[in-house]
């Protein structure tokens, strides 16, 4: 059995490797013609896997019979397609949230250093209420921050208590944190799911961080209103038209990173994983590996804390030991500036640093740290005193 695999996949030679010959190669050239002797295919977000590229590769004899996304987005492929030549299609559901509710607390931490207010002050809205936006209310939540959901889908499933309508969050919350998916047909379609009208309906002091598809935001209305009156703040992780992004949007945005919000070791080697699982199941072949194999030990295990620092400091001080979300900004800066947009994008995330996720930090409180302990644990952080 031939197996292709995004270069982007780690974990791959020791998850796939006893399965079958394996091929290699980056996500973007994986094509139609790539796929002419590949029996099991496993990608990640930027490999385009439409009705056409299917129907081309099968039409060309492509044994193809498994798809593996190592990713919780789907939206680049399309499963009916896969469905109609009866290919098997695996995702990683929820593989990489802790690595997103990292992103967006370093980053509010972040925000709130330098515009000088509290995170405990603030009404966070959360727009998709899933793996993601799930973990993130409950982080939020336990650390006494106010938070409001909006999900119609879930609200139509499980009944509307506990849940907002979007525009009572733009009326309401002073953080508005989007993960939603990328839906572009049904009864609650995301595509520029914050339009022009709400864009400009955001008041004033508002901050904006999208995490979940670049097309659920309109980014030239984003623009206009943050080049205009400048009085929102806005944190992209994802855009329209990835990895040729507009530099302008990238300028205005306070924290602008490569679509990299998920981008923990532990989140890509739990996507791997959840997709070697679906394979061997598909193969009726025992998955042999555990997760705990392919994890190495993190290279900041503990640090300590000792005396007089406030909860939003001692917070900000153990998520930058794990991940600071600045670095990230400031390489997309200089990659992009120095190879052009599209390729410094990529660029960005094919030789992405090492990044551990906050729960592998053991945090050790001193005396006069340990009334941070609860907010620190709250946060998703271990500790021990
Ligand atoms: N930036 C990144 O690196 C990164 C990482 C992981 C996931 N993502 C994106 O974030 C998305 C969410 O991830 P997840 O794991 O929470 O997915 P999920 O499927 O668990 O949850 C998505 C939630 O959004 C809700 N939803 C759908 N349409 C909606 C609408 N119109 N308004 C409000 N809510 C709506 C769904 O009901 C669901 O509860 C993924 O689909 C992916 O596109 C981005
Ligand atoms: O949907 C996801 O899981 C994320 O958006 C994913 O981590 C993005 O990374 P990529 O697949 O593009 O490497």
């Amino acid at each position: 059995m031939k197996i292709l695999v995004d270069a982007n996949v780690p974990g791959a030679e020791a998850c796939f490797g006893p399965l079958g010959e394996l091929v290699r190669l980056p996500g973007r050239e994986i094509d139609a013609a790539a796929l002419r002797d590949i029996d099991a295919l496993v990608i990640r977000s930027i490999t385009r896997l439409d009705a056409a590229t299917l129907d081309t590769a099968m039409a060309e004899g492509s044994p193809l019979r498994f798809v593996g996304t190592c990713t919780i987005g789907i939206d680049h492929v399309d499963p009916a397609a896969l469905a109609r030549h009866g290919i098997a299609f695996a995702s990683a559901p929820g593989c990489n949230a802790e690595a997103v509710v990292d992103y967006v607390l370093t980053s509010l931490l972040t925000l709130a250093e330098r515009q000088d207010w509290q995170l405990v002050s603030r009404r966070v809205g959360i727009v998709g209420a899933g793996n993601v936006g799930g973990r993130l209310r409950a982080r939020l939540s336990a650390m006494g921050v106010e938070c409001l959901a909006c999900d119609p889908p879930r609200a139509q499933a499980e009944g509307s208590a506990g849940y907002e309508s979007l525009d009572t969050l733009i009326e309401t919350c002073d953080i508005l944190c989007l993960h939603t998916p990328l839906v572009k047909k049904g009864a609650y379609p995301t595509h520029h799911l914050l339009d022009a009208r709400r864009i400009a309906e955001l008041a004033p002091g508002t901050v904006l961080l999208n995490a979940g598809r670049g097309d659920c935001v309109d980014g030239a209305a984003l623009r206009q209103r943050l080049a205009g009156p400048g009085d929102i703040t806005a944190v992209l992780d994802v855009w329209e038209r990835e990895p040729a992004i507009d530099p302008a949007l990238r300028d205005l945005a306070e924290i602008a990173t490569p679509h990299i919000a998920g981008y923990s070791l532990d989140g890509k080697l739990r996507g791997t994983h959840q997709v070697y699982a679906a394979l061997c199941r598909s193969l009726g072949l025992p998955a042999r590996l555990g997760l705990d194999d392919l994890l190495p030990p993190p290279p900041v295990p503990r640090m300590v804390l000792e005396n007089g620092l406030d909860p939003d400091e001692a917070l900000r001080l153990c998520l930058r030991t794990v991940y600071d979300v600045r670095r990230d900004h400031d390489s997309l800066l200089r990659e992009s500036r120095r190879l052009g947009m599209a390729q410094g994008f990529d660029t960005c995330r094919a030789h992405y640093p090492l990044r551990r996720e906050l729960s592998t930090l053991t945090v050790e409180l001193g005396a006069g740290a340990r009334e941070v302990g609860p907010w620190l644990q709250a946060a998703g952080a271990r500790t021990s005193s």
